[in-house]
C-alpha cells in the first residue's frame, strides 16, 4: 500500500483529480468532508503500486483532524490552481509544514498546478511553478482534472519514484 495525501487550499480541486484518477470523471461539485480515500491499483512495468489516496478537505476547520493523517505518508501532492497565486503561496506553507515532518528521502512530494484549461484566468506561469519545484527538489507537473490533462501522469511520476517494494 502507498499512501498518497492530497494538501492544498480550498476549491484547488483536490478531490477532483482523484476523481479524476480513480474513476476517469469529472463533476462539478465534490465537496469534501473532513478526510476521505481512494484506492487504486497502477501497473507498471516492474511493479504494480495499490495506492491509497486520501483527500483533505482545505478547509482550515478540518486541518487539525487531518493533521494526523499525513504522518506515515509515502507521497504528497502540493495542489494549487495556476488562477490563483495565493493558493501557490499556500502550497508553500504546507510544504515548509511538510519538511517539519519529514526528512527528505522520506516522502515523495510533488508540486501539481491545477485548472491548465483556465488559460485565460492564469496568474501563475508555469516557469513560477517549475522553478519552485527545481529548487525545493520536488516533481512538478500542471494539470485538468477538468480536460483530463496530465492526472495519471502525475500518480505514474510518484509511482515511479517510489521503490516498489511497499
Ligand atoms: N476549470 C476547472 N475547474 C476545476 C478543475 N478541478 C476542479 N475544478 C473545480 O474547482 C472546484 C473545487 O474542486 P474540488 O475538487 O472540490 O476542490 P478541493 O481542493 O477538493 O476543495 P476542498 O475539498 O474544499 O478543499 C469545483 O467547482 C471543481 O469543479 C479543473 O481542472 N479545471
Amino acid at each position: 500500500m502507498y499512501k498518497v495525501v492530497l494538501l492544498g487550499s480550498m476549491s484547488v480541486g483536490k478531490s477532483s483529480l482523484a476523481y479524476r484518477y480513480v474513476r476517469n470523471d469529472f463533476r462539478e461539485f465534490l465537496p469534501t468532508v473532513g478526510c476521505s480515500f481512494f484506492t487504486q491499483t497502477l501497473k507498471l512495468e516492474e511493479a504494480t503500486v495499490k495506492f491509497e489516496i486520501w483527500d483533505t478537505a482545505g478547509q482550515e476547520k478540518y486541518q487539525s483532524v487531518c493533521h494526523l493523517y499525513y504522518r506515515d505518508a509515502h507521497a504528497a501532492l502540493l495542489v494549487y490552481d495556476i488562477a490563483s497565486k495565493e493558493t501557490l503561496k499556500r502550497a508553500k506553507l504546507w510544504l515548509e509544514d511538510l519538511e517539519k515532518k519529514f526528512l527528505p528521502d522520506e516522502i515523495v512530494i510533488a508540486l501539481v498546478g491545477n485548472k491548465t484549461d483556465l488559460a485565460a484566468e492564469r496568474e501563475v506561469t508555469t516557469e513560477e511553478g517549475e522553478e519552485f519545484a527545481r529548487t525545493k527538489g520536488l516533481l512538478f507537473l500542471e494539470t485538468s482534472a477538468k480536460s483530463n490533462y496530465q492526472v495519471n501522469d502525475i500518480f505514474m511520476a510518484i509511482g515511479e519514484s517510489s521503490d516498489g517494494s511497499r
